[in-house]
């Protein structure tokens, strides 16, 4: 049986607690660290395999594997001065701090692998980018819905990055919605409408073997509405502003760890135009 370790139960944390420990087989063992009283002592009264520390030292202690998932700005209090034997992975959740930060907050030769994980893998249905790849970590997180490992940290850079499009993602379709209300729709209907319009967007992504460009272009007749919105609103400039943000966004990602040498342009046309497989 695993033991897993994890240093910092705020929403992340409690996620990956829930995945590990509803999943079907042989289910870790898991060691919370204290802080956070409330929510900790839900988790380990929920479930049996769940032990509260009773410091961050004794979670790395009990522990075969510990995951690390405070805030970035309390990396220092969470993690300086804990011993971590030579032998024991760590993986490191939190944005923006890299391999040679974490190692050298934990002064340890410890097995150190950044990761993505999504909130989804309470559900166990989240893809989770891992860098380096452990022989240890990945399994971890195929139980928890499947591993991306990636080839360096430059790369993991530009995964991080795609996370950070969530909220503008749900913010677009709160502008729809309003949108709508704006132009005499009742609210609820609004969002009813708009919630089932996307979680059928949602779906089809799913079906792995149509391209984006293909998905885009089944859902869209030539000169109707879709091409409209499309042609009018995401236009070269939007497009360009969106890979714009991305590109800062990844360049602080990577100044964070002293890296700003990859900087990448925006594929406008594939983006903008679907050409690639649009009919
Ligand atoms: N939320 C997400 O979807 C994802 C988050 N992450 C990363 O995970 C990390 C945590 O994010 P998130 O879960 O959203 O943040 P939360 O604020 O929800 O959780 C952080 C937790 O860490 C606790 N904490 C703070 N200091 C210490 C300490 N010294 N020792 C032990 N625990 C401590 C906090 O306690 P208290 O509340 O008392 O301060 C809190 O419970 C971040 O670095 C984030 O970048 C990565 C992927 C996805």
């Amino acid at each position: 049986m695993q033991r897993i370790g994890i240093i910092g139960v705020g929403e992340i944390g409690r996620a990956l607690v829930q995945g590990l420990c509803e999943g079907d087989g042989t289910l870790p063992e898991v060691f919370l660290s204290p802080r956070g009283a409330g929510a900790v002592a839900e988790l380990s009264e929920r479930f049996d395999s769940v032990r509260v520390c009773a410091d961050n030292q004794q979670v790395v202690d009990r522990s075969d594997l510990v995951i690390v998932a405070v805030r970035r700005q309390d990396r220092h209090e969470a993690l300086a001065g804990l011993r971590v034997d030579a032998g024991k992975p760590v993986v490191d959740v939190m944005a923006g701090v890299g391999l040679d930060e974490l190692r050298r907050l934990l002064a340890t030769d410890a097995p150190l692998v950044r990761a993505i994980p999504l909130p989804a893998v309470r559900e166990r249905r989240a893809v989770t980018v891992t860098y380096p790849s452990h022989p240890a970590v990945d399994p971890l997180f195929e139980r928890l819905g499947g591993v991306l490992p990636v080839a360096d940290e430059a790369a993991f850079d530009v995964f991080s990055a795609l996370t950070g499009t969530l909220t503008a993602h749900y913010a677009y379709l709160a502008r729809l919605t309003s949108w709508a209300v704006g132009n005499g729709v009742a609210p609820e209907d609004a969002d009813r409408y708009v919630r089932g319009l996307f979680q059928g967007v949602g779906r089809a992504l799913g079906d792995g073997t149509r391209s984006l460009h293909r998905l885009a272009a089944d859902h869209e007749t030539p000169n109707g509405n879709n091409e409209r919105v499309r042609a009018t609103w995401f236009t070269p400039a939007n497009s360009e502003a969106l890979g714009a943000a991305l590109d800062d966004l990844l360049a602080d990602l990577r100044g964070h760890r002293g890296d700003r040498g990859h900087r990448r342009t925006w594929d406008t046309d594939a983006a903008v135009t679907g050409s690639g497989g649009s009919s």
